[in-house]
């Protein structure tokens, strides 16, 4: 029998939480995946560590500060060093590749995601960002170049899976379920005073500290209406939100009979990154798995918009669209970084995104270049905002 060829992955931002937990699967199906190219922003001691394990043909260092530590730890391998921000969008367009895993976190994901598109390389994105800035663009080119856009983020995963075998049939609705954060239930008097270490607190998933404070404001359930929108080609009234603090059920899709598909199973992100690593196989693995006698009750209410203004804000800039998102994005990175420094309060965010929504000119319908500008005018009003 013909050996199977191993599929070549490359991984952009292998040192963060998607990334580590990409290399584990692949560490388990050796047979099925190899690893071609590594990223990490400035993590060098990871990312050395995770060259030296799994021998990929190329690493980017960003920070070309730490260029040289790098290339001396790996002096004694075959692998290619670079550094240095347009070293990314250089690697995505290397030719030795199959799949790109895109986990860096932010806009700083758009560029090299988008260079691996035009590079016709199928992409597992977990970068959400990267759609909500320039999903149009995103989604436009990825059918021109016939490459498949495979979500990794748990809650699209799962709305990805319902429909598999369903494209012929129209869906209603899709409801992202949002676990609520650690803040659930929680109301402004409370949240004035809340510091990072609280909102760093998930209660049910361990993941970066962005996309956690994210969902502790519930920005990240904005986030993943926009992702939507563009992976599903669906209009902002198709996408509903509700809150399910136990985040066994990832999401789901409604039908135009009726009939509601979930996709279920304990919060690991394991599953998701491997079913878009190996679709439309699935593999057996040895993941914990969820057991109704021990979570025996499944909750769901509805998502508090008057706290939890930015997933409101989010709505607005989903249903009027052009920059907005993309200013949205920016403001929002620019004040979740300024809240992990202690610069600002978990309220204040909000403001500082909405002040910035207003501030930037809309644009209704942008180029490539008119997102990249927005993006930079976002990021220099914010950080006025703020004193930066
Ligand atoms: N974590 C999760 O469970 C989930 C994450 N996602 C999405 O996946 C993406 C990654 O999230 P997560 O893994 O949590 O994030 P992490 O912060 O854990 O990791 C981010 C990765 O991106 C790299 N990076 C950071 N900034 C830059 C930059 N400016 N240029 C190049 N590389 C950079 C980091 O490198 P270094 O380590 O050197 O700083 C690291 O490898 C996000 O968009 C997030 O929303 C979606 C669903 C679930
Ligand atoms: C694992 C994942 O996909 C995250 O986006 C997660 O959904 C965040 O949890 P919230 O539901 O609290 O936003
Ligand atoms: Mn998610």
């Amino acid at each position: 029998m013909q050996e199977q060829q191993k599929k070549r992955i490359a991984i952009f931002g292998s040192t963060g939480s998607i990334g580590t937990q990409a290399l584990d699967v692949i560490e388990a199906n050796p047979e099925l995946f190899e690893v071609e190219i590594l990223t990490a922003h400035t993590n060098d001691e990871l990312l050395v560590k995770q060259a030296l394990q799994f021998n990929p043909n190329a690493v980017v260092i960003v920070d070309e500060k730490k260029y040289e530590k790098v290339k001396q730890a790996l002096a004694s391998t075959d692998v290619k060093v670079f550094t240095g921000e347009q070293s990314l969008e250089e690697a995505a367009a290397f030719d030795t590749y199959d799949m790109m895993l895109a986990a860096i976190v932010g806009f700083a994901g758009l560029k090299p995601t988008l260079r691996a598109i035009e590079n016709k390389k199928a992409i597992a994105l977990a970068n959400k960002e990267t759609l909500v800035v320039a999903g149009d663009i995103v989604m436009q080119k990825a059918v021109e170049n016939r490459v498949p856009i495979i979500p990794v983020d748990s809650e699209h995963s799962a709305i990805f899976q319902c429909l598999v075998g369903e494209h012929r049939n129209k869906i209603d609705k899709i409801i992202l379920t949002a676990s609520g954060g650690p803040f659930r239930g929680r109301k402004p008097n409370f949240l004035l005073n809340v510091k990072r270490d609280h909102a760093l607190q998930h209660p049910n998933w361990s993941m970066g500290a962005k996309i956690t404070i994210d969902s502790a404001t519930l920005m990240n359930k904005g986030l993943e209406m926009i992702e939507a929108k563009w992976l599903f080609n669906l209009a902002p009234e198709q996408i509903q939100v509700v809150i399910h603090p136990q985040s066994i059920i990832h999401s789901m899709v409604q039908f135009e009979d009726g009939s509601i598909k979930a996709q279920m199973g304990l919060p690991d992100m394991k599953l998701p990154i491997q079913y878009a690593m190996s679709f439309p196989q699935r593999l057996a693995n040895n993941f914990p798995r969820y057991d109704f006698k021990k979570i025996n009750t499944l909750s769901f209410e509805e998502p508090d918009l008057k706290t939890f203004r930015n997933l409101a804000l989010a709505i607005d800039a989903l249903q009027k669209g052009g920059n907005l998102p993309c200013i949205m994005n920016a403001a929002n990175e620019i004040a979740v970084w300024a809240f992990l420094k202690n610069r600002v309060g978990f309220l204040d965010m909000t403001d500082i995104i909405e002040k910035t929504m207003n501030h930037v000119p809309f644009i209704a319908k942008p180029t490539l270049d008119e997102y990249f500008e927005s993006d930079a005018e976002a990021r220099n009003y914010t950080a006025s905002l703020i004193q930066l």
